[in-house]
């Protein structure tokens, strides 16, 4: 029916527009002109919108984005490692947050007087000798390496964390049996060389620091974060973390952590100082910027604060100082197996300064300072020490919680898009077990996460940038005698100093990554000790060179 319209007949045989577009009947020249004006005027604007919208999209592949994405179990350093490139690179901003992180080191310090006078209080275990435990048998790595979630080097930590250690304890029912000969009370009563009643004195009058903590913890953790409080009991170490245990007297410290991004800032924020007056503008990343906290300026050093933990810290400091000078406290420690200098967030060496009424966190002591990470989070900055290439750069790191109870899939939606990984492994690790899971050897861990992030084909053209992290503390442990053969078999009877360790480790981490790299690709890596500043400086900027050289060979490929 449609060939039988003589208009639609026309239209269809020639420019459907030609109908519309045509001069109106009757125009006149003059009419003519204007509308050849307008017409004119109209291309002008488009043609305006045009190169506009080009221009933009030329910006836009001018303006680099760089994706970094920092992996690795749960204190292997990553938060540590975002914030020496906050450090480096958006200076003004890190100043500025120190004074935030004074709450976190408050809560370090009373978490590590509360280990002591636990472990004070309760009688010692012999089941937890490494020597005795069944679990404590050390197996090789190369026998046991496919095997997933085992103990391959025991589950026994002859350096474990004070959650093993209490836990450990905790699970003994020897713990507050009379007939124990061996008990550290009995112990504390002969040898220690404050005298019992000078130790009962000091315990007692350190008995507010429960509240301090409290308090801390209210302060740092954000309203309606309930996991933050609760007690972490994986589900699959229910023999270990008993439901009972959080009613038992013995003091099993959940780890306070605070969400990345506004939860981090607000967190810290809450339980800033304030200050009579504070300075400046906050050069913060977006996302960790909160509409709630003005900085407080880390300049005012000479000002005294009011803020009751710190005050509360600062008259008890020569009690604190004093437990932990004793000779016995050490012994028992030592005895223990408690090395409180190697946990993370220990500041009992540097009582004096951190507990002074006008103390602000040094950078140190923000790099040392532990806070959980739980969740991920995009951290933007542009690097304002920018310099010739970085220039425009606009850098996206990604921090993620590392505990296998974080669901270690969420990391998986930041895969893409990545120009590089930095992988975390605390080496320093080898003869500890994971918190959330003590069956499961920290090494252990590393190497299985290791593969899967080397083996990920989402990653196969990403380069990996492997930080064998904490070489400050595996040197001190293999200095005071610990040995990497007794837990990893084929380490055999090499020298069991830093250099040969680091390089053994550094070479099975290679070789699994050129064994499961589904490409070839180049491998980077570094012994660090990420809270080093004038270490870590320079491995930073390598890193950054690299990951920008990643970032235009991608770009070039695109
Ligand atoms: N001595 C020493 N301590 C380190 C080193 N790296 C990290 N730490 C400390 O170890 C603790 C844990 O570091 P984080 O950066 O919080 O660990 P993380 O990987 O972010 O851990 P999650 O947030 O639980 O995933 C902190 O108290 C750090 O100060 C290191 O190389 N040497
Ligand atoms: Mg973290």
């Amino acid at each position: 029916m449609a060939g039988s319209s003589p208009v639609l007949m026309k239209t269809s045989s020639d420019d459907p527009f030609d109908e519309f577009l045509k001069p109106p009947p009757g125009e006149t020249s003059e009419e003519r002109l204007k509308r050849q004006a307008r017409e004119e005027e109209a291309l002008k604007i488009s043609m305006a919108i045009d190169a506009s919208i080009k221009a933009e999209r030329q910006a836009r592949k001018k303006m680099r984005i760089v994706r970094l994405l920092l992996l690795g179990q749960s204190e292997s350093g990553k938060s540590v490692t975002l914030r020496q490139f906050q450090r480096l690179y958006t200076p003004t901003a890190f100043r500025e947050e120190r004074i935030l992180w004074r709450a976190v080191i408050q809560l370090n310090i009373v978490r590590s007087v509360r280990i002591i006078v636990d472990a004070l209080n309760r009688p010692s275990s012999p089941s937890i000798s490494p020597s005795t435990s069944p679990k404590s048998q050390a197996r090789s790595l190369s026998t046991t390496r496919n095997r997933h979630r085992t103990s391959q080097f025991g589950s026994s930590s002859e350096h474990s964390s004070p959650d093993d250690y209490l836990t450990s304890l905790g699970s003994n029912d020897q713990r507050n049996d009379p007939s124990d000969p061996d008990t550290d009370s009995e112990y504390n009563r002969n040898k220690l060389c404050l005298d019992s009643n000078e130790l009962e004195a000091i315990k007692m009058r350190l008995l507010p620091l429960r509240h301090i903590e409290a308090l801390l913890i209210a302060k740092l953790v954000p309203p309606n974060e309930e996991e933050a409080t609760r007690l972490t009991a994986p589900s699959d170490s229910k023999d270990t973390y008993p439901p009972s245990h959080s009613t038992r007297s013995s003091y099993k410290a959940p780890e306070i952590f605070v969400r990345p991004g506004p939860g981090l800032k607000g967190g810290l924020a809450r339980a800033r100082v304030y200050y009579p007056s504070f300075t400046g503008s906050h050069h913060s990343v977006e996302n960790m910027s909160t509409n709630s906290s003005r900085p407080t300026s880390a300049g005012n050093t000479g000002l005294e604060t009011s803020d009751e933990p710190q005050e509360v810290l600062n008259a008890l400091r020569t009690d604190i100082m004093r437990l932990w000078a004793d000779r016995g406290v050490k012994e028992m420690l030592h005895r223990r197996k408690i090395r409180l200098e190697e946990y993370p967030g220990f500041f009992l060496n540097d009582l004096e300064r951190v507990t002074s009424l006008k103390y602000i966190p040094s950078d140190d002591d923000v790099l040392k300072a532990r806070l959980k990470t739980v969740g991920v989070s995009e951290y933007r900055f542009q690097m304002e020490v920018s310099t010739g290439r970085e220039t425009g750069t606009d850098w996206r790191i990604v921090d993620v919680g590392g505990s296998r109870s974080q669901v270690r899939q969420m990391w998986i939606p930041f895969f893409d898009n990545v120009d590089a990984i930095i992988f975390l492994a605390p080496i320093s690790g080898f003869d500890q077990v994971l918190t959330e899971d003590r069956t499961v050897n920290r090494l252990e861990d590393s190497v299985l996460l290791w593969k899967t992030i080397c083996s990920n084909k989402l990653l196969a053209n990403v380069d990996l940038v492997l930080f064998l992290n904490k070489c400050d503390i595996l040197e001190a442990k293999l200095k005071a005698g610990v040995r990497l053969a007794k837990y990893v078999k084929s380490f055999g009877d090499r020298a069991n100093n830093l250099e040969t360790v680091s390089k053994y480790l550094r070479s099975k981490f290679s070789a699994i990554h050129r064994e499961y790299s589904p490409n070839p690709r180049k491998f980077y890596a570094f012994c660090t000790s990420v809270t080093d500043t004038a270490t870590t400086a320079g491995i930073i900027a390598s890193v950054r060179d690299m990951v920008i050289r990643q970032h235009l060979k991608q770009s070039k490929l695109m």
